[in-house]
């Protein structure tokens, strides 16, 4: 839990990193950071987000690399929603996220954030559609659940679709965008780790998030699948998808428009 949020508090002095193509043209930012910590309260403190200030913008691409410990799955967690900072301000999609409750970030990850991780992380005994289908039951009860004010009309619409069946056709559209549907009856077992990433990809995909956080995606690929998942990613990027990668492979690193170094906490662009 925080110590201390201070959203804007004062630091616009903060130089930001760069200001992505997009917002230039008016559109807003996914991501706006302005000055962001993150102190671990240990004896010692460790220090391990310090005073990031960064914007992305919609359809940016951008590889986080640093070495063991410099703060990457720190920063990673704090964009999905999973850790609040210290202090400092997080804009999401324009929503100031560092003063919203624990239920309206959840809701809000679960509405705009896919993660993907190195493990797949599929259960075992459920098929290749069944997976993709329990990111709404369980990574998403926000936008399954019940339904909200601020939902409106298009949500008393929407909410017809929130059944089983809804389910299987938004899970066989995520498939279909990974290449995947010829193995929606598969158990993970019987597919290739390549395979297994794209499913684990079509789930994060569930619920057309607006940002997907990726935690060394390829660490358990050979070249071949690497490379399916990099075509994979650049295609999501093509239809407006952002995607920050974390990754220590250069031929990740380098598919990225943009690439930023962490070390010791502290963020450049490179
Ligand atoms: N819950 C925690 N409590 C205390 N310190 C933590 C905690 N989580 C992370 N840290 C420390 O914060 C620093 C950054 O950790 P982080 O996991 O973000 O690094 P990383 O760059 O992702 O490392 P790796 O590449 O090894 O996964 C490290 O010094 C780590 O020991």
């Amino acid at each position: 839990m925080p110590d201390v949020i201070r959203p804007g508090n004062g630091h616009t002095d903060v130089p930001d990193v760069t200001a992505p193509e997009s917002s230039r043209a008016g559109v807003p930012d996914v991501i706006h950071l302005d000055g962001v910590s993150r102190v671990f309260l240990t004896e010692p403190p460790v220090h391990a987000l310090s005073m990031i200030s960064l914007r992305v913008g919609q359809g940016d691409y951008m590889a986080i690399v640093g070495p063991s410990g410099s703060g990457k799955s720190t920063l990673l967690n704090t964009l999905g929603l999973l850790d609040r900072p210290t202090s400092g301000s997080y804009l999401l999609d324009g929503i100031e996220t560092t003063t919203l409750r624990d239920g309206a970030r959840t809701r809000l990850r679960g509405r705009k954030i896919g993660f993907v991780y190195q493990s797949f992380h599929l259960l075992p005994h459920r098929t290749v559609a069944e997976n993709v289908m329990l990111a709404e039951v369980y990574g998403r009860s926000g936008r399954s659940g019940r339904r909200r004010a601020e939902d409106g009309p298009a949500g008393v619409r929407a909410g017809a679709a929130f059944g089983r069946r809804g389910r299987r056709r938004r899970a066989e559209e995520a498939l279909e965008k990974v290449g995947m549907t010829h193995r929606v009856g598969f158990l993970p077992g019987r597919l290739s780790g390549g395979e297994r990433q794209r499913v684990a990809i079509a789930r994060a995909l569930m619920g057309g998030p607006s940002l997907l956080l990726c935690d060394e995606p390829t660490g358990n690929l050979d070249s071949r699948n690497t490379e399916a998942v990099l075509d994979l990613f650049d295609g999501l990027r093509d239809q407006g998808l952002t995607l920050l990668v974390i990754t220590h492979e250069d031929a990740v690193s380098s598919r990225a428009g943009r690439r930023v170094r962490i070390s010791d906490g502290v963020l450049t662009e490179e």
